[in-house]
């Protein structure tokens, strides 16, 4: 195991400023698919985050129920609709998005469990897999050999242990994690206090984010931090370390304003910009 402590210094190395010339276009596309009845609100967190993250367009494709709701909240995000009023059913869409965050919110009906294979079977975009999306892969575990090769899964603890199995300490809770990465290709967004981002025998440790991140909705913000990063053409492990680190950030900056109690998920997306400010700062 390689163990690396992401700091300040480390985010640096990676993070690329905003070209003075870009454009919308050039900017990176996020499609943000999520929500089902009841839970339209993580599709809201989500598509809003990947925008304030900084990628040109962002669309959240949603159960019809969520139409006006997502429109009407987030006016900058483009919208799809499924077929289906409640929950996903049938995922196409003809846009060309550069990255694809999917799960949160997001249900698990039969028809979104099928709707989710099938996508799973065509899709090549680079992708982030949260919440819904990994619970349904833990239901189906053959389903893992479609991901293409550094897909970013991104559990908390219980989602993980729906993935792995349990464990007994940290030392297995890591090795299961590393052996599964290596399997399957993939990256592990392990979240928690602090979270760790594995990539095959490489650990990163996250050095940002306290207690206030608790909240509902915390999680459903990530995915569209780091899906909007990798729509921004960021290698896959630069999207999550930076991502997961922005993210915790923002908890830091917000927390002599708000305390632990009444950070809530909003806020999160309210100090995208603090966060990223700090390390604009620091490449002058
Ligand atoms: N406004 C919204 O629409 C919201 C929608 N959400 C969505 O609701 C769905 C259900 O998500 P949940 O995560 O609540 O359900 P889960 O059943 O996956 O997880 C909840 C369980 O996991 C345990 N758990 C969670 N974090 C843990 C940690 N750090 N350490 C130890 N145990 C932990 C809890 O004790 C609880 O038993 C997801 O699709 C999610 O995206 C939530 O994000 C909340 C907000
Ligand atoms: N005590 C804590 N300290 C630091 N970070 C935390 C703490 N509790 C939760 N988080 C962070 O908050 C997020 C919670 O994600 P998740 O459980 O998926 O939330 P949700 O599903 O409600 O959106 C993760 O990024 C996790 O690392
Ligand atoms: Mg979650």
């Amino acid at each position: 195991m390689i163990f690396i402590k992401i700091d300040q210094k480390a985010i640096l190395k990676r993070y690329k400023p905003i070209d003075k010339f870009t454009h919308k276009g050039i900017q990176g596309h996020a499609l943000i698919i999520a929500g089902s009845y009841g839970k339209i609100g993580a599709a809201c967190l989500s598509a809003k985050a990947a925008l304030k993250t900084g990628c040109g367009l962002v669309t959240a494709f949603i159960p019809e129920c969520g139409y006006e709701i997502v429109q009407a909240s987030i006016p900058e995000v483009m919208v799809l609709t499924d077929v289906e009023v409640k929950c996903i059913s049938n995922i196409t869409f003809e846009i060309i998005p550069e990255a694809i965050g999917i799960g949160p919110g997001m249900g698990q009906e039969l028809a979104t469990q099928n709707a989710f294979h099938q996508f799973l079977q065509t899709n090549a975009i680079h992708l982030v897999i949260d919440a819904d999306g990994l619970n349904i892969l833990s239901q189906n575990k053959s389903w893992l050999s479609l991901l293409k090769s550094k897909t970013i899964l991104t559990p908390h603890p219980k989602e993980l242990e729906r993935l792995i199995g349990k464990w007994k300490t940290d030392e297995e809770k890591f090795s299961k994690t590393i052996a599964f990465s290596k399997k399957y290709n993939l990256i592990i967004v392990m979240k928690g206090a602090p979270t760790h981002i594995i990539d095959a025998e490489t650990v990163y440790e996250n050095s940002t984010g306290n207690a206030a991140l608790a909240t509902a909705g915390s999680g459903d913000v990530l995915t569209g931090m780091i899906t909007s990063l990798l729509a921004q053409s960021y290698d896959a492990i630069d999207a999550a370390i930076i991502g997961v680190y922005l993210h915790g950030l923002t908890a830091d900056i917000a927390l002599p304003e708000t305390g632990f109690q009444s950070f809530i998920a909003s806020d999160i997306i309210k100090n995208i910009g603090k966060a990223f400010l700090t390390l604009e700062i620091n490449t002058k």
